[in-house]
């Protein structure tokens, strides 16, 4: 069972950031929510304060994150949280490219599958 740790990063405007995933990853040009693999010996936020340090050069707590909605799809089991308070400017570090979603336009980016019913979560609490 691969554990992700993901976030509905939310800005004060309302805007969810989401993330296309880089040419020779699988999933390529389809749209997911920041975060990755949680890794031996760690636990879920701080696997996903790492991730948004490495992918974004941001920085948050785990005070600052709200569990939102899960997904298992196969062998992965998503976890998103939703997170409004977080030092720095989102970066794309590593490839990929960022766009800030409003609750109304999520939907018409490509998402990749086991991202739709999470996406749905993050509409409803952002509209
Ligand atoms: N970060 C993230 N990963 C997701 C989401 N939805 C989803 O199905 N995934 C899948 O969960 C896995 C996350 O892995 P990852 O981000 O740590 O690693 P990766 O495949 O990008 O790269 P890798 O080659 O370094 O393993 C990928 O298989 C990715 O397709 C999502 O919203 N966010």
């Amino acid at each position: 069972m691969l554990i992700v740790a993901a976030v509905a990063l939310i800005d004060k405007t309302g805007c969810v950031l989401l993330s296309q995933r880089p040419e020779g990853k699988a999933h390529a040009g389809q749209w997911e929510f920041p975060g990755g693999k949680v890794e031996e010996g760690e636990n879920v936020g701080e696997a996903l304060i790492r991730e948004l340090r490495e992918e974004l050069g941001i920085d948050t707590e785990t005070s600052c994150l709200a569990p939102l909605a899960f997904n298992g799809e196969g062998d992965l089991l998503l976890l998103l949280y939703a997170c409004r308070k977080y030092k720095g400017v989102p970066t794309p570090l590593e490839g990929q490219t960022l766009a800030w979603a409003r609750p109304d336009e999520i939907f018409s980016y490509d998402l990749v599958p086991a991202d739709k019913p999470l996406a749905a979560a993050v509409r409803d609490l952002l509209s």
